[in-house]
C-alpha cells in the first residue's frame, strides 16, 4: 500500500459531542533555513467552521508554517491532512491548485484590469453565466454585489478587501489560509471588515487559519489560538483559556503590560511586599516571578498613612507614589514609584482616574490574578 494511504486513517477529535475528522491537521512540521528550524515542530488542526489564530510576534514562523499548508513552500519534516487524508510529506506532494485552500493577504492585489464580478469569478471553471452567478452570490453576501460591473480602483480599500474575500471564497475552499489580511485597513474599518469576515467564513463553513502579530485581533477572531514563539507553538487553546491561564511570562507580557515582583520560594510560599503568594510544588530557594497585569492591580485612597485591611483574597497592601496618571480614552493609565524598593507598578481603571502625581497610594495584588513562574 503506498505510504500516503496508510497515513490516511486519522483519529477524529470530538467536538460538542461528535466525533469530527479536522478539516486541517499539520502534524509535527519543521523547516529549517540556514540550519535554523524556523518551524518547529508545530502540530495543529482546524476542525470545519472553526477560526484557528497563529498568534505571535514577527519572525516567530507563522507565514512559513501557512506557506507550507498551502504548499508554496516545502516541509522538511512532518506531514499535512485534509479532511484525514494525507496532501503532503516529504515525499508525497499535492499541488497548491489542487489543496482546495483559498489565500488572503494583506496585499491582495485584484487584477485592476478586470471589473469586479470577474475578479470574483477568476478562479471558477465552468460556463460563464454559472460563474457570473457565483460571483453575484458572494458578491451579495458581502454587500458589494451592486458594484459587480465596476473597477477595483472605484472601490475603497475596505471595499476591495470584502471583493478579495468573495474572490477567494468564490471556489469554496475546505480551508482558508489568511496571512494578516486586516493590516492595510484603516482603524476604523478594521473591526467592521474583520466582523463581516467572521460571519461570512462561518456561513461557508469553512476552515480557517488566521495569522496575525496582534493579540486584539486573535482575541476578536479565533476560536482557538495557537500562540507561537521561536518556532514553537507555546500554547494553545480558547481565547479566554490563552489569556487567563497564561503558561508563561512571555505569554501574559504578549497580550498586555506586565508588572512583575520578584520573590523567593520558602515552605512553598513566595514572600513579597504584597504579602505571601501560594507557590505549591515549587522547591525551597526558587526564585520566582509574580506576574499580573495592569488592569488587575487594586487601588486603595491612603488614610492617615495607613492602607486599606490585609485579606486573605488580595493579602498586604504596599505604597506607592503617584509617578504618572495619563488618560488613553476608554482607561487611565497610572504608574507609581513603589516606597519598597523604588520599582514602578502600572495600574489600569477604567474611565477617567487621574490621581495628582506626588500623590500616595495604596495597592494590593488579588491572589487569584497572579500568575508565578520560575525566574
Ligand atoms: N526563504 C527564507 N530564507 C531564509 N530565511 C527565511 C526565509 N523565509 C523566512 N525566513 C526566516 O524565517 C523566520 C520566520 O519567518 P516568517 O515570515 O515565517 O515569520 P512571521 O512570524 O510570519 O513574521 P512576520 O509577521 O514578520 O511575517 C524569520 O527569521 C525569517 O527571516
Amino acid at each position: 500500500m503506498p505510504e500516503q494511504m496508510t497515513k490516511s486513517a486519522l483519529p477524529s477529535v470530538q467536538a460538542e459531542g461528535h466525533e469530527v475528522t479536522p478539516r486541517l491537521e499539520i502534524r509535527n512540521i519543521r523547516r529549517f533555513f540556514e540550519g535554523r528550524a524556523v518551524v518547529d515542530d508545530v502540530s495543529l488542526t482546524v476542525l470545519p467552521g472553526q477560526v484557528t489564530c497563529l498568534l505571535g510576534p514577527s519572525g516567530c514562523g507563522k507565514s512559513t508554517t501557512l506557506r507550507m499548508i498551502a504548499g508554496v513552500e516545502m516541509q522538511d519534516e512532518g506531514e499535512i491532512y485534509v479532511d484525514g487524508k494525507l496532501i503532503c510529506d516529504t515525499l508525497f506532494r499535492v499541488p497548491p491548485e489542487r489543496r482546495e485552500i483559498g489565500l488572503m493577504f494583506q496585499d491582495f492585489a485584484l487584477f485592476p484590469h478586470l471589473s469586479v464580478g470577474d475578479n470574483v469569478a477568476f478562479g471558477l471553471k465552468g460556463p460563464k453565466d454559472q460563474k457570473r452567478a457565483r460571483a453575484h452570490e458572494l458578491l451579495d453576501r458581502v454587500s458589494l454585489a451592486q458594484y459587480i460591473d465596476d473597477y477595483p480602483h472605484q472601490l475603497s480599500g475596505g471595499e476591495q478587501q470584502r471583493v478579495a474575500l468573495a474572490r477567494a471564497l468564490a471556489p469554496r475552499p475546505k480551508i482558508m489560509l489568511m496571512d494578516e489580511p486586516f493590516s492595510g485597513l484603516d482603524n476604523r474599518l478594521r473591526d467592521g471588515i474583520r466582523d463581516e469576515t467572521l460571519s461570512v467564513l462561518k456561513e461557508e463553513d469553512t476552515a480557517v487559519l488566521l495569522v496575525t502579530h496582534e493579540p486584539e485581533e486573535a482575541m476578536r477572531m479565533a476560536d482557538e489560538i495557537a500562540l507561537m514563539r521561536d518556532g514553537r507553538i507555546v500554547q494553545q487553546g480558547a481565547p479566554y483559556n490563552v489569556y487567563t491561564r497564561p503558561v508563561d511570562k512571555a505569554a501574559v507580557a504578549f497580550f498586555s503590560d506586565v508588572n512583575t515582583l520578584p520573590a523567593q520560594v520558602n515552605g512553598a510560599l513566595a514572600e513579597t511586599p504584597f504579602g505571601q503568594f501560594l507557590a505549591p510544588g515549587v522547591p525551597d530557594g526558587t526564585d520566582v516571578e509574580i506576574v499580573f497585569r495592569p488592569q488587575h492591580l487594586r487601588i486603595d485612597f491612603d488614610r492617615n498613612g495607613r492602607g486599606p485591611e490585609a485579606t486573605a483574597r488580595d493579602g498586604v497592601p504596599a505604597r506607592g507614589i503617584v509617578q504618572r496618571a495619563r488618560f488613553l480614552g476608554n482607561e487611565s493609565l497610572v504608574e507609581f514609584r513603589m516606597d519598597f524598593d523604588g520599582s514602578i507598578l502600572k495600574a489600569t481603571v477604567p474611565n477617567v482616574f487621574l490621581p495628582a502625581e506626588g500623590r500616595a497610594m495604596w495597592l494590593t495584588v488579588p491572589r487569584d490574578r497572579c500568575f508565578v513562574f520560575p525566574r
